[in-house]
C-alpha cells in the first residue's frame, strides 16, 4: 500500500534520513523504532507532506505522491495522528471531531460522529467541552478519534504513548489494537518499544537516519541488539 524508496529528508543543510526503502501492505500494522533523533518522526512528516523528500521516492496504492501538500495526502487517503496530540484546545470536542472530516463530503460525517463517540464513549460525555480541558489520555482518543474522521486507508501514529501515565499507555495501545482489528492499515513510531513491536507485524529499526533491521514484530522483540539497546532486559 505504501511504498517509500531511496528517501531522503532533513532540515536547512543537514540530511537527517538518508534513502531508506519501508513498505506498508494493506492491513498490517508496521512500527518504526530507535532511539531519539534517529529520523522516525522526520519520515512520518515527509509521507505526510509536511517536510520535503529531497530524493527517493514515496508511492501509496501506485500513485506517487512524493512532496504532494499535507491535504492533499489527506484525500489520497492517509492520516496522521501527531505527537503531542495537538488537538484545538480552545474548540469543541465535537467541533475538533468535525475537523478531522474537512477533506471529506459532509454526507456521511453526522454518521461518523456517532460511530467515534460510540467507539470512544468519554467523547460523547464530553463532546460540549473544550478540548484543552481533557485530561492527556483523552486528548490522545480525541486525535485519534479526529485522525478516524477522515477514512482513512493508513492511519499514521506519531509517539501515541508519549507523556502519558502507564494505565493510559496500555489502554492507548488497547485502541490501537482494536482500530487494526477493523482491518486499518497502520504505520506508528513509538518510543515505547516493547508496546510498538507487541502491535506490529512488521517493525524497522532506525539508526541515525537509516535503517539498519527489519523483521516481524515477534523476531525484532527477540532480537539481541533489540533486546539490549530498546527494550531493557
Ligand atoms: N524542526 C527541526 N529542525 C531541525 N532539525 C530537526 C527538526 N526536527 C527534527 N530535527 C532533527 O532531525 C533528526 C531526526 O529527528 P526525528 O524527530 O525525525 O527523530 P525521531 O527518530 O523521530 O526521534 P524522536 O523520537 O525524538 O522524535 C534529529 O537530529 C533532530 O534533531
Amino acid at each position: 500500500m505504501l511504498e517509500i524508496r531511496g528517501l531522503r529528508t532533513g532540515y536547512g543543510p543537514i540530511e537527517v534520513v538518508h534513502g531508506i526503502d519501508l513498505d506498508v501492505r494493506e492491513g498490517e500494522c508496521v512500527a518504526l523504532i530507535g532511539a531519539n533523533g534517529a529520523g522516525k518522526s522526520s519520515t512520518l512528516k515527509t509521507v505526510c507532506g509536511l517536510l520535503p523528500a529531497r530524493g527517493g521516492s514515496i508511492r501509496f496504492n501506485g500513485e506517487d505522491i512524493t512532496n504532494l501538500r499535507g491535504h492533499a495526502v489527506v484525500k489520497a487517503g492517509i492520516t496522521m495522528c501527531p505527537e503531542g496530540r495537538q488537538v484545538f484546545p480552545g474548540m469543541t470536542v465535537m467541533q475538533n471531531l468535525r475537523l478531522g472530516a474537512y477533506a471529506r463530503s459532509d454526507a456521511e460525517q453526522a454518521e461518523d460522529l456517532e460511530r467515534m463517540m460510540d467507539m470512544f464513549p468519554i467523547l460523547r460525555e464530553r463532546a460540549g467541552q473544550s478540548a484543552g480541558t481533557l485530561s492527556g489520555g483523552e486528548q490522545e482518543m480525541l486525535a485519534i478519534a479526529r485522525a478516524l474522521m477522515s477514512r482513512p486507508r493508513l492511519c499514521i501514529f506519531d509517539e501515541p504513548s508519549l507523556g502519558l501515565a502507564p494505565k493510559i499507555v496500555a489502554e492507548v495501545g488497547e485502541t490501537i489494537a482494536r482500530i487494526k482489528a477493523m482491518g486499518m492499515t497502520i504505520l506508528l513510531v513509538e518510543q515505547n518499544s516493547l508496546m510498538a513491536l507487541r502491535l506490529a507485524d512488521r517493525a524497522y529499526l532506525f539508526e541515525a537516519g537509516e535503517i539498519v533491521l527489519e523483521g516481524t514484530g515477534e523476531e525484532l522483540q527477540t532480537h539481541p541488539e533489540v533486546v539490549k539497546a530498546y527494550l531493557g532486559h
